[in-house]
């Protein structure tokens, strides 16, 4: 595994201040998960020793799930552009948009910074399982990773945030092969914030808009308060190609224009505590929620204005008191969880105020019936709706006891929800994910974990 690079970066979970964070004058508590992607870098290999002007990427869990790129430097300072090899004649081109935006954005960031012909080489992602809900198979029993035995296309999502997690591991993994440590180092300040701004860049433009970015911000520093960007950072920039794109994203990423606000110290988890990720299968789900809850708000922004600044205050106390236990060091029990309790309950209040007023189900009775028993189990602290909310997803706050967890899992296995409800919409099995808070960002891995996976990334045929 010499030559092999290799980083991880984390899921989220947006325990509160989802619609808030998509403003600046507001913040969210984002929790990073101890579900990661790791993205591994190596030379590309030939037996005949031919050398290819490729790279190649694969995400070998998955059924063709494999993507080939030729790359050339643009006239005028436009960047690299890339273009994608089909693998024969009469294959079609299934394009991956964020590996593809993100090699574009990687790739002239990396020649604008420190200028040089660019070598081949093969890209692996790996992913961990709880970001599918597709049952997977071992290929070995000392393997961390599992076949997904299904195409990318017939993955099912457990909403973890895998398109940030595999732009921001996707792009620490090529800076920090192809730039030296003293141009671009993940385990300092000043390689985080390039790392964070052009992984937001990639993001957004593979995306086609640009969101709070809460969820790159947590891939690459882990748990943390965050107060979003100005997005007309983003939104001025031009299309890869144009003239002067390459210095106009070195000096966007460089700069310090950048506004976004980490507070690290301001998201802590009390010894003896853990959140835990349900996902819930549901027959249908809302699209536009986003752009409906902002079009509540500009036309009735006294009671919008009301319940935002109520949910600020809520959040911050939050905030707070997850820190304050934390930072005694000492175990938390059940007696110790009181405010806590209280503040999620009184939050919680103010979602279900905005999701009545707005008429848009961002905790929705199903929901509410569903966060109730959760939070009547012995041991909860309380639950929510994580981010945007909705049919799909809660996140748990719960004492990191065995009989805890045991008594939640036996609620959450036996639910079901009798009766009609208003939106005709059932909610069925609800599943626990393997998955719990990780305050870590960005980490370096070592490659010795993916060898029987990317043994196969030689491209011996050549
Ligand atoms: N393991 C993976 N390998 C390659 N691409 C992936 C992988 N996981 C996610 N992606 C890319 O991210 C997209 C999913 O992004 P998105 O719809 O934003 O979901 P999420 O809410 O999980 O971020 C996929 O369509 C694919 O392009
Ligand atoms: C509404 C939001 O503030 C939070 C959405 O959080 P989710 O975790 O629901 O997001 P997805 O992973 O994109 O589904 C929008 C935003 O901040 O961009």
């Amino acid at each position: 595994m010499s030559g092999c690079t290799a980083v991880s970066a984390p899921g989220k979970v947006l325990l509160a201040g989802g619609y808030l964070v998509l403003d600046r004058a507001y913040t969210a508590l984002v929790f990073g998960l101890d579900s990661r992607i790791h993205v591994c870098i190596e030379p590309i290999r030939t037996r005949s020793g031919v050398t290819l002007s490729e790279i190649i990427v694969k995400s070998p869990q998955f059924l063709a799930a494999a993507w080939e790129y030729g790359y050339r430097l643009t006239e005028g300072g436009g960047g690299i552009a890339v273009t994608q090899l089909r693998a024969s004649h009469d294959s079609s081109l299934d394009r991956n948009p964020f590996i593809e935006t993100a090699l574009i954005y990687a790739l002239t960031y990396i020649t604008a910074t420190f200028p040089q012909a660019i070598s081949p080489a093969s890209i692996s992602i790996l992913a961990d399982q709880a970001y599918y809900s597709n049952p997977g198979t071992a290929p070995s029993s000392t393997s961390q990773f599992l076949n997904f035995n299904v195409t990318l296309a017939d993955a099912h999502k457990t909403g973890l945030g895998s398109s940030a997690a595999l732009v921001t591991s996707f792009t620490a993994a090529m800076l920090s092969y192809y730039l030296p440590t003293d141009k671009f180092n993940v385990e300092n300040e000043e390689g985080l914030r390039v790392l964070h701004n052009l992984s937001q860049a990639a993001h957004c433009a593979a995306q086609g808009k640009v969101g709070s970015g809460f969820d790159i911000a947590s891939a690459v520093y882990g748990s943390c308060l965050y107060r979003r960007f100005s997005p007309s950072l983003l939104s001025n920039m031009p299309e890869p190609g144009s003239p002067s794109f390459a210095k106009k994203l070195q000096s966007l990423v460089e700069g310090d224009t950048w506004d976004t606000e980490i507070q690290k110290a301001a998201v802590q988890m009390p010894k003896g505590l853990r959140l835990i990720m349900c996902d819930v299968d549901c027959g249908s789900q809302t699209p536009g929620m986003v752009k409906q809850v902002l079009a509540w708000r500009q036309k009735n922004k006294e009671d919008a204005d009301g319940i935002w600044a109520d949910l600020q205050t809520g959040n911050e106390a939050l905030a707070r008191e997850l820190t304050s236990l934390a930072t005694t060091g000492e175990q938390v029990g059940a007696s110790d969880c009181a405010k806590l309790k209280d503040l999620f309950a009184k939050n919680r209040a103010l979602i279900r105020k905005m999701s009545v007023a707005s008429k848009v189900p961002i905790e929705p009775p199903q929901q509410t019936a569903l966060l109730d028993a959760c939070s009547n189990v012995s041991g909860v602290v309380g639950g929510v709706v994580p981010g945007a909310g909705g049919y799909d997803a809660i996140v748990v706050l719960l004492e990191d006891k065995e009989e805890v967890f045991e008594e939640l899992k036996r609620v959450l296995v036996a639910w079901k929800v009798d009766g009609e409800t208003d939106d005709d919409v059932k909610i069925g099995k609800v599943g626990m994910l393997g998955v719990r808070e990780d305050m870590v960002g960005l980490r370096r891995e070592d490659p010795s974990i993916y060898q029987q996976w990317i043994a196969s990334g030689d491209d011996s045929s050549t």
